[in-house]
C-alpha cells in the first residue's frame, strides 16, 4: 500500500489550469474553495437555483454546465451520482476540450458503466473520505481529511501527478492519501455507508432509543445516551483509535462493551454485512438505485418522509436548541 502526503503532490502542475468544479453542494462548495486557497483558478458549472446563487455570494464567476466545462482543463463532476450520467451526455461530452481531464469523487458512474469517456481524456478518482463540510472545515482549520486516489485512464502520462496535485489543493495530502481503483472505492464506500457509517449506525442508535423509550424512559436521556454521546466517544476512537476509547471510559463500561457488544452484532449480522457486499459487487444495489430514481424515488421519498417522523428528531431538535455550540453549518 501506497500513501501520499504533501511533500509527495506538485501544485505546479495544475498552475495557470482552469479547474471547472459542477455541482455546488456539500463536495462542490468545499473542493472549490480549498482549491481556490490553495491558488487555482476554478469556475463553477451549474443550472441556475439555490447552488448557484451561493456560488456567486461566496465570490465564484458561475458558469452553465456546458459553459464552464468549454472553458476548462481540469472537470470534476460533484453533481449528485443519480444526475451525472444524464448531465455527462447532454452537457459535459460535448464541450469537453481536447486534452481534458475528468474528476470524479466517487466511481460510482465510472465503475457500473453510466459514463464512459472517450479514451483521448485522462480519468482520475479524487475522494475525500469525508462530508464535505468538513472538507471545508478541516483545511480552514491547517488541517485535512484523507482521501483515496485513482487513475482510470492515463491519456496524457501525467494523470497520477495532477491527481496528487488535485488532492493536495484540496487538503487530501496532510491527512494522507491512498492510491486505489475506480472498483476499490466504489465497492468500499458503498459498503461503508450502508453497513456501517450511515445505514448501520443509524439504526443501531434507533434501536437503543426505542429501547429505552419503551421501557418507560424520558426521551431525553435517550437521546443524549444513545446519539449525543455516540459523537463524544466516537472522536476518541478518531484520535485514540479502540484502545484510546476504553482507556477515556469507565472499566465498568468497557466490561460491558466486551460482554455485550458481540450480542448486538451477532455472527448473523457479520453474515448479512457479507450479503450486502456482494450485492454491491454484483451491481444489484446500483441496479436498484439507478431504477429506483428512473420512476422518480418513490421508495426514498416515502422512507425519507417517515425517518424525519422518529421522535429522536423532535427531541433532537429541542434538546440542540439549549446548546448553541452545536451548530448545523450548511
Ligand atoms: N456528500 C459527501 O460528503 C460526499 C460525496 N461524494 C461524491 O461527490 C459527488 C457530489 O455529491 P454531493 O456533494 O453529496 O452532492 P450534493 O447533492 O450535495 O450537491 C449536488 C450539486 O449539484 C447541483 N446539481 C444537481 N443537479 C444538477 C444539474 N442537473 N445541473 C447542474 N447542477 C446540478 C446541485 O445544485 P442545485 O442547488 O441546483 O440542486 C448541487 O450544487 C458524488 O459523486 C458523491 O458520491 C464523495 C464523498 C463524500
Ligand atoms: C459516508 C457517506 C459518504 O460516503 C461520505 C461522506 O464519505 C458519502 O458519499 O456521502
Amino acid at each position: 500500500m501506497k500513501m501520499y502526503y504533501d511533500q509527495d503532490a506538485n501544485l505546479e502542475v495544475l498552475q495557470g489550469k482552469t479547474i471547472a468544479v459542477i455541482g455546488y453542494g456539500s463536495q462542490g462548495h468545499a473542493q472549490a474553495q480549498n482549491l481556490r486557497d490553495s491558488g487555482f483558478h476554478v469556475v463553477i458549472g451549474l443550472r441556475k437555483g439555490k447552488s448557484w446563487t451561493q456560488a456567486e455570494k461566496d465570490g465564484f464567476e458561475v458558469y452553465t454546465v456546458s459553459d464552464a466545462v468549454a472553458l476548462a482543463d481540469l472537470v470534476q463532476i460533484l453533481l449528485p451520482d443519480e444526475r451525472q450520467a444524464f448531465v455527462y451526455k447532454e452537457e459535459v461530452e460535448p464541450n469537453l476540450k481536447p486534452g481534458a481531464t475528468l474528476v470524479f469523487s466517487h466511481g460510482f458512474n465510472i465503475h457500473y458503466g453510466q459514463i464512459v469517456p472517450s479514451s483521448e481524456h485522462d480519468v482520475i478518482m479524487v475522494a475525500p473520505k469525508s462530508p464535505g463540510h468538513l472538507v471545508r472545515r478541516t483545511y480552514e482549520q491547517g488541517a485535512g481529511v484523507p482521501g483515496l486516489l485513482a487513475v482510470y485512464q492515463d491519456a496524457s502520462g501525467q494523470a497520477k501527478e495532477v491527481a496528487l496535485a488535485y488532492a493536495k489543493g484540496i487538503g487530501c495530502t496532510r491527512a494522507g492519501v491512498i492510491e486505489t481503483t475506480f472498483k476499490e472505492e466504489t465497492e468500499t464506500d458503498l459498503f461503508g455507508e450502508q453497513a456501517v457509517l450511515c445505514g448501520g449506525v443509524t439504526e443501531l442508535v434507533k434501536a437503543g432509543f426505542d429501547t429505552l423509550t419503551d421501557a418507560g424512559y424520558q426521551p431525553e436521556i435517550a437521546y443524549f445516551e444513545c446519539l449525543h454521546e455516540l459523537k463524544l466517544i466516537v472522536d476518541l476512537m478518531y484520535e485514540g483509535g479502540l484502545s484510546y476509547m476504553r482507556y477515556s471510559i469507565s472499566d465498568t463500561a468497557q466490561y460491558g462493551d466486551f460482554m455485550t457488544g458481540k450480542r448486538i452484532i451477532t455472527e448473523e449480522t457479520r453474515k448479512e454485512m457479507k450479503k450486502v457486499l456482494s450485492e454491491i459487487q454484483n451491481g444489484e444495489f446500483a441496479k436498484s438505485w439507478i431504477l429506483e430514481n428512473q420512476v422518480g424515488r418513490p421508495v426514498f421519498n416515502a422512507i425519507n418522509r417517515k425517518e424525519q417522523e422518529h421522535m429522536i428528531e423532535q427531541v433532537g431538535t429541542k434538546l440542540r436548541e439549549m446548546m448553541p455550540f452545536v451548530k448545523v453549518k450548511k
